[in-house]
């Protein structure tokens, strides 16, 4: 801290961890950065007097308040040994502590951050390599992946060895500084208790004021550097946050969601007959706040059609591009909807609204007639089973994947063996050495691309929902395994409102009726012949496929 001379001469005794300030004349100003002060503060020598001022956080205040707190910090009262001090002192200026830990401060932000962020690229290349291993494989990338991988080592061990040496000249420094500072009080010290102006004992204590603030300094410097890593992983995590937008249609279901969105999540929509025909909302509907238990979703489910009334609807980061564009479609109450077109009509998404992942931009979906916004949202997963093309496997055992149909509920090991005998799958399941305790492997690699299939289905079998969708289901499967998967669909679909996804015609053709989207509409709807007779676009499809075949 900063003690100014009474006297006007240039001699300014300064504590061995202050900074007198600029490039050491007399009445130059510093910048200073205490430990644990976060703002910026400036110290004015004043001339080397006594009683210069500082702006501590933007406010003045005397250099005499400012060392009385220091020295009440300290928990001395040491001002008059140090004016005692440096009454006979003429410019002794240590500059060390506050000032080093600035340099220190600043110097080392680039090289802790890149350190960080070496580690953490070592970190996304394995897991990315590891997530990708297949394709890795089909495409022989190990060689690349490991070369990879070891530049990064050697960048990680370059910003390390940077570190360490940062580091270490710090801590030399410190040392320096600490000891001259200290030879500094010994020699000042010696000088004042040879001319009688200071006892022996005031002088031993000050030194030993002096080291505890030594300790304490050198500690904030090393703490103040192991924050700086922190500070630095922490900004990594807010970049890629801030680069990261909250997936509304996957958010919802989490805890943290719930609190946030409770009240929007409560609102539920009602029939109002004075309903605006010019505004955008959907016909007569307006908010209320009770939401239907959705077991009454099941149970009308079972009982009544499913229809999508003028549905549009744009995804959240392309607000700008209409996907659905009034699509209207009813799936009849236990009969098969086969969905096809083109790649990219939207058939997807509908499956997205259908499951509740996104609402419709305007529109309605309704369930016997209720809106399904009438529904708990967070329950809606009860209602729909979705089985697709690359079923996601959880890696613990074929039993306990096949119970994570109703992840809530008990399942007894009969009520698990009776899905996976529907399914078709129980015949492989028990040929296996711990039958239904084999574990599946992450993702279920272990298992065939079948036999993932059909665990999936006795999964959705398990689950019981009244609605089923069918995502290319069997497109990747060889015609052994297909009909094996078809058999347990079959199983499946029965007595479901089931919505059929497929490229290959062929497969959908015994459909109780096939809607063809294109342009995020229904283009054309009926049956298999039906829609051959038209001769449109359906029928044009079916003449390519055949011809591919062919
Ligand atoms: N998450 C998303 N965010 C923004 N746009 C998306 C998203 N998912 C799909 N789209 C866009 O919506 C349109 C319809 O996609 P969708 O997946 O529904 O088509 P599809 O008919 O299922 O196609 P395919 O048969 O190839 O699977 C496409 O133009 C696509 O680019």
């Amino acid at each position: 801290m900063a003690c100014g001379e009474g006297d006007g001469r240039r001699g300014v005794l300064v504590w061995w961890w202050a900074y007198s300030g600029g490039d050491g004349r007399r009445g130059t100003m510093g910048k200073w950065k205490p430990i644990g002060c976060l703002r910026p503060w400036q110290v004015y020598d004043g001339n080397g007097r006594r009683g210069g001022m500082a702006q501590v956080g933007g406010g003045e205040v005397s250099t005499q308040w400012w060392r009385r707190r220091v020295w009440a910090c300290n928990g001395v009262g040491l001002g008059g040994l140090a004016d005692c001090l440096c009454g006979g002192c003429r410019g002794v200026v240590v500059q060390a502590g506050v000032r080093e830990m600035a340099i220190f401060k600043r110097s080392t932000i680039p090289i802790f951050k890149s350190h960080g962020s070496a580690q953490a690229r070592i970190a996304d290349c394995a897991t990315e390599t590891f997530s990708a291993i297949r394709t890795v494989r089909s495409f022989a990338g190990e060689k690349r992946q490991m070369s990879m991988f070891a530049s990064l080592v050697l960048a990680y061990q370059n910003s390390g060895t940077k570190l360490g040496i940062l580091k270490s000249a710090n801590e030399s420094l410190t040392r320096v500084v600490v000891y001259i500072s200290l030879m500094a009080l010994y020699f000042l010290g010696g000088n004042k208790v040879k001319a009688g102006e200071l006892t022996i004992g005031t002088m031993a204590s000050f030194i030993g004021y002096t080291f505890t603030l030594t300790f304490a300094v050198q500690g904030g410097v090393n703490t103040l550097g192991d924050l700086r890593g922190t500070f630095a992983a922490v900004e990594r995590i807010n970049t890629i946050l801030s680069d990261t937008d909250i997936d509304d249609s996957l958010a919802y279901g989490l805890k943290k969601e719930f609190s946030s969105r409770e009240h929007d999540d409560r609102f539920e929509l009602y029939k109002d007959d004075s309903h605006d025909p010019d505004s955008d909302e959907a016909p007569g509907l307006h908010y209320t706040s009770i939401l239907k238990s959705v077991s009454d979703g099941c149970n009308l489910a079972r009982s009544g059609d499913i229809c999508l009334e003028d549905v549009y609807f744009s995804y959240p980061l392309r607000t700008d591009v209409g996907v659905l564009n009034g699509l209207n479609l009813t799936l009849k109450c236990g009969k098969v909807t086969a969905l096809v077109g083109p790649s990219g009509a939207g058939k997807s998404t509908i499956v997205q609204l259908l499951a509740r992942f996104y609402e419709p931009t305007r529109g309605r979906i309704t369930v016997a007639g209720e809106d399904v916004r009438t529904f708990d949202k967070r329950e809606w997963a009860r209602v729909v089973s979705i089985v697709n093309q690359d079923p996601v496997l959880f890696s613990v055992s074929v039993g306990e994947n096949i119970a994570y149909g109703l992840p809530d509920e008990n399942v007894s090991k009969d009520d698990i063996v009776k899905a996976a005998k529907a399914a078709n799958a129980h015949e492989f399941i028990i040929s296996q050495p711990q039958g239904y305790d084999t574990l599946v492997g992450e993702r279920g690699s272990l298992l065939s691309g079948g036999q993932r299939q059909r665990i999936a289905i006795a999964r959705a079998l398990l689950k019981n929902a009244p609605i089923l969708i069918l995502d290319e289901a069997t497109s990747a499967l060889d015609t052994v395994s297909e009909r094996l998967v078809q058999e347990a669909l079959n199983h499946l679909m029965k007595g479901r409102t089931t919505l059929v996804i497929a490229h290959r015609l062929s497969t959908v053709q015994n459909a109780h009726q096939i809607a063809l989207c294109a342009d995020g509409r229904i283009a054309e709807l009926g049956t298999h012949s039906e829609l051959l007779e038209r001769k449109g676009m359906y029928a044009s499809l079916v003449g390519t496929q055949r011809l591919a075949f062919e």
